[in-house]
């Protein structure tokens, strides 16, 4: 059987019977032999037959099997074609809907296309992040812009920082080495300005700086720069000066506005300003120099009384370097013991007897000699040395007091000057509870002077920490009373037991009315608030009299007897002698 061209089974029947039909038609053989070989022929033919007979049913099963096959591929073919049909079918649909979906991107979204929803919700998608993202850009400008702003402005006034005034400082210097022209630095630190901040608060000081800033800005000219580099501390930038005398008009200027008072939260507030000014050339050739020295300008104004200008000179860089040398060997004249303390005795007016003495400290300097406490107290306190020297002072009075005790002589109070610093140091109770128990001192011989200013550093704290005191039994002198920002309000909040008046008050007590006038009302607030009253700086027989008919209760100063040695005080109290005299003065 073989498969045709057209894939259709053929039968190999015929040829089989052909061969078989080629076998009869041989050559005859003769009749015995014929005989036998017709039998045997016959038997052959029969033989043959059979087999043909076996291959004719096998060849029709083959036949059958081929039919059966060839069904089946019939049937398979018909099947492929009904696929094949059928794919033909689809791809067409999907050609179709592939035309269709074009022809809708070409002409627009029907309304029932998934397809065109999702397109076209993308486009929105599409356009609004695009709207979204150029809002983003513009929030992100104006962000930058503002943080550009705030790093170079103050927060609280919105005036130029120091990192602009040093850019425009530095332009502006640039500027005036091409022209060959001067240009003036002026730096402002307000007088007092923390008794505002501790007294009104923190709230009322913000204002009074913003306030301050409109001032400073309406008092120059648009071309210059008003800085604010932080605190109290305000930088002017004049960028071109024709002369210093041009800085001088300014700096006098600006005092003169600030003796208006600033209106804030039903406060007249009055503040005044210290001002030092710095020139280029003369005074620095660069930005940092140039606010240094008006900086050290501005320390010499305050020292000159402070609400006045001062412009730099050479001499003030050279006390600079020389508070530094001081400096360094202030800390080693703790080791050496080169401190020595020296005794003012207080008087009662009325007896002139020893009731008391101020310890004042002095600096056997080895090569300067003996130095005053205003050449080294203010270094010791920025420094911090003032801790260390203070408790050194406290001890060496304390134990000077047994020593004289010791030595028979009647027991005295003796006074000590604290600053603030020493004030606000955590162990400043400890340390004095200590030094009494070490020394066996009685608290009540024990008086601790403190300033207004002092007190006015850390209110809080120190009220605290002076109510304590008080509970042990120590005393507690206002020092340089009536000099300070508004001193009545200490009274009534802190356990002071005495008011020394002011020296500068004494000095013109018998000239000046109303020096005595001042002295005066002390005496007799002192007495209506049950406190003592001691007048500083008594130097003159008039003066000691004028107080003594005032009733002040005690006096001090050179008059009754100048700060001595403690040999020098213990033979006053020994002889007994009551002042004026004095001997041994330092
Ligand atoms: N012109 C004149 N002056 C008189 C007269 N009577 C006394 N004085 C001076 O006036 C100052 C009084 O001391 P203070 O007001 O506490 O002023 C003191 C005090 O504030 C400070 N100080 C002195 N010793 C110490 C100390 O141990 N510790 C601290 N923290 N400060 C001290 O140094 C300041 C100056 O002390 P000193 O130079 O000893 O100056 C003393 C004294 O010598 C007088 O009749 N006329």
């Amino acid at each position: 059987m073989s498969i045709d061209d057209n894939g259709l089974t053929s039968h190999r029947e015929h040829s089989d019977q052909s061969n078989v039909t080629s076998l009869h038609k041989g050559a005859s053989p003769p009749v015995d032999e014929q005989n036998i070989t017709s039998r045997e022929s016959a038997v052959v033919d029969d033989e043959i037959a059979v087999r043909d007979r076996e291959k004719l049913a096998s060849s029709r099963e083959d036949a059958a099997h081929l039919r059966e096959n060839a069904i089946g591929l019939r049937e398979d073919a018909a099947h492929m074609r009904e696929r094949t049909a059928l794919a033909r079918e689809r791809e067409a649909r999907v050609r179709e809907s592939a035309v269709t979906l074009r022809e809708q991107e070409i002409c627009g979204p029907g309304p029932s296309s998934d397809h065109s929803i999702v397109l076209r919700q993308a486009n929105e998608h599409l356009v609004i992040a695009a709207i979204e993202s150029q809002k983003l850009v513009e929030i992100v400008q104006t962000a930058k812009m503002e943080l550009d702003h705030l790093a170079h402005h103050d927060v609280l006034t919105d005036l130029p920082n120091r990192i602009l005034l040093l850019d425009r400082l530095t332009q502006a210097i640039e500027l005036a080495r091409r022209q060959g022209k001067q240009l003036a630095v002026m730096f402002l630190d307000l007088d007092h300005f923390k008794y505002i901040n501790d007294s009104l608060g923190h709230t009322v000081g913000d204002l009074l700086l913003q306030s301050i800033a409109h001032l400073l800005v309406a008092c120059v000219r648009n071309s210059d720069t008003v800085s604010r580099q932080g605190g109290d501390e305000f930088v002017l930038l004049l960028p071109s000066i024709e002369h210093v005398n041009d800085a001088a008009h300014c700096a006098q200027k600006i005092i003169t506005a600030f003796t208006l008072p600033h209106s804030i939260d039903q406060h007249n507030l009055h503040i005044s300003v210290s001002i030092g000014v710095s020139i280029y050339p003369d005074d620095g050739l660069d930005a940092e120099t140039l606010i240094k020295s008006a900086d050290t300008a501005m320390y010499h104004a305050k020292e000159g009384g402070r609400e006045n200008f001062k412009f730099f000179k050479q001499e003030m860089n050279d006390r600079a370097v020389q508070r530094q040398s001081v400096e360094a060997s202030l800390r080693l004249a703790l080791e050496r013991q080169e401190f020595v303390l020296y005794y003012q005795p207080k008087v009662n007016l009325r007896s002139g007897a020893i009731v008391g003495c101020e310890a004042l400290i002095r600096w056997q300097h080895p090569e300067r000699g003996l130095l005053s406490p205003e050449q080294f107290v203010s270094i010791a306190e920025d420094c911090g040395l003032i801790l260390p020297i203070g408790r050194w002072v406290l001890r060496e009075a304390c134990l000077q007091a047994l020593a004289w005790r010791q030595a028979g002589l009647r027991p005295i109070v003796v006074a000590v000057n604290t600053s603030a610093l020493e004030l606000r140091a955590m162990d400043f109770l400890e340390n004095i509870r200590a030094t009494l128990v070490e020394t066996s001192m009685e608290p009540r011989y024990l008086e601790l002077e403190l300033t207004e200013s002092v007190l006015m550093q850390d209110a809080e704290s120190s009220n605290s920490a002076l109510l304590a005191l008080h509970d042990l039994g120590a005393k507690l002198a206002l020092d340089d009373f009536g000099t300070g920002y508004s001193s009545l309000s200490y009274l009534r909040r802190f356990p002071i037991d005495t008011l020394k008046i002011d020296q500068s008050f004494v000095n013109h007590i018998t000239s000046n009315k109303d020096d005595a006038t001042i002295v005066c009302s002390v005496v007799s607030l002192g007495k209506s608030l049950n406190k003592r009253v001691i007048a500083e700086g008594v130097e003159t027989q008039e003066q000691y009299e004028f107080l003594l008919a005032q009733e002040c209760d005690e006096g001090q100063g050179f008059y009754l007897s100048r700060p001595v040695v403690a040999a020098a005080l213990a033979a006053l109290l020994q002889s007994g002698v009551s002042l004026p005299v004095y001997d041994g003065a330092a």
